[in-house]
């Protein structure tokens, strides 16, 4: 990330990484998103942009696992997504106030555990080094022992990120992870989760389009619940921009396959964290 724009593989299907295959999801007859194919790899970072309700977070929530398509498959390397290939990284505000951030980055880790183990695991004793060594990455091991109240957003924001990384999974996902943060912190936050990665795909929803150019590789433009366009972040246009923001200003088609009641409850739980 930061700038370097590499390229990045081509979008050919190959069943490696992760995979969008002609994926379809509605809610009660508005289809959120609509045969959507995309095909993303391990190391990639990737912004999906576009106006409101375009069907960015439903993508991010199909990705998670947390949602079942209608239509097509979602799949990581061959297997459909579950809560253990993805992480999907909650909000730096949905941190438990009053602990630390250390206590926080440790729950993390119960996501990742059979639920046997999450169980009991609030009752063993605890290992911190993992929880340290994340709160190290996102330049916080400093702070591991303040509560989180006396953090500012964009220390909170990094706690989450912390948080989210102890799943140690292939695929970390991000809806909004700045949306609260003054300019100068957004782009902090950014590059602290950029060099907390090792490797991982990271899936980022972002309203800031000027970040989202800046600091990922490559951008997806969703509106409408459509791709509009999937492109390495050097090569966007001012007319892509445009036209994105402008479909989005058009009502979603209502049901028009026939797809989508909403059947969230059919999916499991996914670790959020
Ligand atoms: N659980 C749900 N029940 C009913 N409709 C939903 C649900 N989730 C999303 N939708 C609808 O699906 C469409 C896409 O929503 P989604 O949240 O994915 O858009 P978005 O691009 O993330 O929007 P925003 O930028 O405003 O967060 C919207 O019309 C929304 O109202």
């Amino acid at each position: 990330m930061k700038n370097e724009h590499a390229a990045r593989p081509e979008g050919k299907q190959t069943g490696h990484g992760l995979l969008f295959d002609g994926v379809t999801k509605g809610f009660g007859g508005k289809v959120a998103v609509r045969d959507v194919s995309l095909s993303l790899n391990a190391g990639e970072r990737v912004a999906v942009i576009g106006p409101s309700g375009a069907g960015k977070t439903t993508l991010l929530r199909l990705a998670a696992g947390a949602l079942r398509p209608d239509a097509g498959a979602v799949t990581f390397n061959g297997s459909s997504v579950t809560g253990s290939t993805t992480t999907l990284a909650y909000q730096g505000e949905t941190l438990v106030d009053r602990r630390t951030a250390l206590s926080n980055v440790l729950t993390g880790r119960i996501g990742a555990l059979s639920w046997l183990r999450g169980f009991i695991e609030p009752l063993l004793p605890r290992h911190p080094e993992p929880a340290l060594e994340r709160l190290g990455a996102v330049g916080l091991v400093e702070r591991a022992d303040v509560p989180v109240k006396s953090l500012s957003a964009g220390e909170r924001q990094r706690v989450a990120f912390a948080r989210a990384l102890m799943q140690d999974t292939a695929v970390v996902l991000a809806d909004e992870p700045t949306a609260n943060l003054d300019p100068s912190s957004r782009r902090n936050v950014i590059d602290v989760l950029d060099a907390a990665l090792n490797g991982e795909l990271l899936i980022t929803v972002l309203h800031d389009v000027d970040l989202a150019l800046k600091h990922f590789d490559r951008i997806v433009g969703m509106a409408d619940g459509l791709v509009r366009f999937d492109t390495p972040a050097p090569a966007v246009t001012d007319d892509q921009l445009d036209s994105l923001f402008a479909a989005g200003a058009s009502t979603p088609d209502t049901d028009a396959e026939g797809t989508g009641t909403e059947k969230e409850s059919e999916a499991p739980v996914p670790r959020y964290v």
